[in-house]
């Protein structure tokens, strides 16, 4: 069985909703669909919960009102019988008045939070099962908050999503398509909770992993894995295949199309992962597997927002207990560390959550000297297959950047990252500037040399 994902993009429109319904049964083999909310959904509910926080019910009900009429007219063009519309506008009236409910809820607590954010999958995939039904196809819906849990740590319980999705599935011999949410999940206190945003990626690869689906689809608005981002760089291309390594770091240090924590389950499984677009279902798009191709620099990410700090040691700790008392801070406070540079009397570090900055801040002055930090730091993500004995590569890469001030540089940990902090108002020149030494010079190079 194979399982593929549609996100918001995909669905954020009826005719989207009727081409998915044609791909998804056009092979007439069983799968597992995992749909996103409407695109803009998500960040709609989030507003609406912020405006219950501050205690702004006026405001809340507006935007309510305003989301609700959006799925009016949604299904309107959704529907072509009365009865489809009349079960649709069933179950937009049912989740509307839980989401009504929730502005007489005081105070508006983090529970509530994830019930609000949680309520964009479970209106789409209701409306799209019934749509289903609607046009003839033989379809279940499988609700994610029995199959899906988180535990304490905010991991994925995997086992708990095998034994329990396997149950549903063998309830279900007789159906051909599975739909289901994507992103929302239980909590071990059994509370509503998700996977952070873009989570809906990351549930079809743990799904995938939990039956060992033959492959993994992501579906989006693009045909496939760019090289680079293509909102920032116009000359971009998809690439054809990556490794499962090669597509977890470009996930992790910025490529949006991929939730950094996609590749894990289905690696672990080795489950393939295709990256395909939902507007030009027949391109190729991006195949994510163990096979490698030999291109040496594969694609360029970025990844925003970052803090760097930078340690100097007095000296009164062993040089050997250093580091070691070092990362024990970081990892006190549960903040994972992107980059390190290290020499023999400092150590720099990058963090994406400053969250506690201030505490690690100060327990690290207890046996350190700090630097200022620095703030809105980006860090640029050359990937590909770097072996130790290749030559020529770091150049390339300082070379792309001669004119960019680098404030670090972290190579040789993987055989596929080379990675490079810059000033964040450097990201747009960095990116434009390596695609053109890395791609778009090379590949005009290697044209010329092998022409006839
Ligand atoms: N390297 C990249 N390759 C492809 N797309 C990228 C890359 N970096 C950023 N993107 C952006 O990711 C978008 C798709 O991701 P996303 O909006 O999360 O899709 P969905 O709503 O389908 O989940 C694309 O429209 C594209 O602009
Ligand atoms: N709806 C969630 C989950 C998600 O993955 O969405 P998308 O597939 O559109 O990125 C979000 O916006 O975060």
């Amino acid at each position: 069985m194979q399982v593929w994902k549609f996100g918001g993009t995909s669905v954020g429109k009826p005719e989207r909703m009727h081409s998915i319904k044609n791909l998804i049964t056009e092979d007439g083999n069983r799968k597992i669909v995992v749909l996103s909310a409407l695109s803009g959904t998500t960040n709609a509910l989030i507003a609406i919960g912020e405006s219950l926080k501050s205690h702004n019910d006026a405001e809340a009900t507006q935007k309510i009102n305003e989301l609700y009429a959006h799925y009016e007219s949604f299904i309107k063009e959704l529907y072509s019988t009365e009865a489809g519309y009349a079960e649709g506008k069933a179950i937009i009236e049912k989740e509307f008045s839980f989401i009504r409910s929730l502005v007489n809820i005081k105070p508006f607590s983090v529970k509530q939070e994830k019930e609000i954010v949680a309520e964009g999958e479970l209106l789409s995939t209701q409306m799209f099962e019934a749509y289903l039904r609607e046009e003839g196809v033989n379809a279940a819906l499988l609700p994610a908050l029995d199959f899906m849990l988180i535990d304490a740590d905010n991991e994925p319980v995997l086992k708990f999503t095998e034994e329990k999705l396997g149950a549903i599935l063998g309830q279900l011999t007789n159906k051909q398509i599975f739909i289901t949410q994507g992103f929302i999940c239980r909590n071990p206190r059994g509370e509503v909770d998700n996977l952070k945003r873009g989570g809906s990626d990351y549930t079809a690869s743990l799904i995938g992993g939990a039956i060992v689906a033959e492959e993994v689809q992501i579906w989006t608005d693009i045909d496939g894995m760019h090289n680079n981002d293509p909102r920032i760089v116009k000359k971009t291309f998809p690439i054809r295949e990556l490794t499962f390594e090669e597509a977890a770091e470009l996930a992790y240090f910025g490529a949006k199309i991929l939730h950094p924590s996609t590749i894990t389950p289905a690696k672990m499984k080795g489950v393939p992962v295709r990256l395909k677009n939902t507007m030009e279902p027949a391109a190729y798009g991006t195949l994510i597997a163990d096979k490698t191709t030999d291109r040496e620099i594969k694609a360029i990410a970025a990844k925003d927002n970052l803090t760097a700090i930078y340690i100097h040691s007095t000296r009164m700790l062993n040089a050997y207990g250093f580091l070691r008392k070092v990362f024990e801070v970081f990892e006190k406070y549960k903040t994972p560390v992107d980059m390190i540079t290290t020499s023999e009397v400092s150590v720099s570090v990058t963090i994406d959550n400053d969250e506690h900055l201030d505490k690690i801040m100060a327990e690290l002055k207890q046996f350190a000297d700090l630097e200022e930090c620095d703030k809105d730091q980006t860090i640029v993500c050359i990937v590909g297959n770097f072996s130790a004995d290749k030559e020529g590569i770091a150049l390339k890469v300082l070379d792309a950047m001669k004119s960019i001030p680098i404030r670090m540089i972290s190579y040789g940990a993987s055989e596929h990252n080379i990675s490079l902090l810059i000033h964040g108002k450097h990201k747009a020149a960095a990116l434009n500037a390596l695609n053109e030494r890395c791609f778009l010079y090379e590949d005009t190079m290697k044209e010329i040399f092998s022409a006839p």
